[in-house]
């Protein structure tokens, strides 16, 4: 579980994430929405620890971040996996290698252990034969799957993940979606995702936080959505004529 609690961060001048507070339940997959701009990335990286906020507290299952030692904090950072925007694989090493990686720098598994577990979750996301591939020898869809196999490989306790569905046609989206939040359930891990994806909204947004300008403008599930009246969300989301007409079917469907 993560806890949020009135977090502002601000460079320079502006004032980017002005008091945001929600919680992040495991075994859940909470999306982070909101136009360019609002503040998802500051968020997202705030919860990385890669951006102390200037006020307010983080809270990962219940310990505050800021009062953690260093050595608590390494740990922390151990227990988070992340699926970059455009995969980040190392180019240069082949899937197993990728997916190695974390453990050959933060356990102390010996190799053919390392090449158990590796073998498990590659399994898991459903890549069997790819193994001594290189990520530009494989499809922008399996790159993903090892990006995901990477990020929890380590029995991450928290999943980060920023626009998973990039470049990805939309049948390949949903697939990495359901994916990902399957994995959510399967491993009880707290999994938060940045995206601009309706798709994902629809399919796996079982908490949904919406960023405007700073702010928390709208927080919900996927099922919610459809029925709020919030203007910043629905301005947002109904840019899309597709969207108005499936929330109007929904409205009809209700009345
Ligand atoms: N390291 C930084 N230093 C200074 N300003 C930053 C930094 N990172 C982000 N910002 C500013 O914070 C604001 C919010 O940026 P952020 O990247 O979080 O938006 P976003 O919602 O993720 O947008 P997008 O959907 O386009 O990725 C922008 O004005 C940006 O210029």
């Amino acid at each position: 579980m993560i806890e949020v609690r009135n977090i502002h961060k601000t460079f320079g001048e502006n004032h980017v994430l002005k008091g945001i507070s929600t919680l992040f339940e495991p075994g859940k997959t909470n999306l982070i929405i909101g136009q360019s701009g609002s503040g998802k990335t500051v968020f997202l990286k705030s919860l990385l620890g890669l951006h102390q906020p200037d006020e307010g507290e983080i809270l990962y299952s219940n310990r505050v971040y800021s009062e953690m030692s260093e050595d608590l904090k390494r740990n922390l950072r151990q227990e988070m996996g992340m699926v970059f925007q455009g995969s980040a694989l190392f180019d240069s090493m082949t899937v197993v290698e990728n997916v190695m990686f974390p453990l050959k720098m933060f356990s102390s598994m010996s190799e053919s252990e390392m090449k158990d577990r590796a073998d498990l979750v590659l399994k898991r996301v459903n890549l069997k034969d790819a193994h001594h591939r290189l990520p530009a020898e494989i499809s922008g869809g399996m790159q993903k799957r090892v990006a995901i196999a990477r990020a929890i490989v380590n029995k991450p306790k928290y999943l980060f993940c920023d626009e998973p569905n990039s470049g990805l046609d939309p049948k390949t989206a949903i697939v990495i979606d359901n994916l990902i939040h399957e994995i959510t359930v399967e491993y009880d891990i707290t999994t938060v995702i940045n995206t601009h994806d309706m798709n994902s909204v629809m399919e796996i947004g079982e908490k949904i936080v919406f960023l405007k300008d700073g702010h928390k403008a709208w927080e919900g599930s996927n099922k919610e959505i459809f029925k709020t009246d919030n203007e910043a969300v629905t301005n947002f989301v109904y840019s899309s004529e597709l969207f108005k007409k499936v929330r109007q079917m929904y409205l009809e469907e209700r009345n």
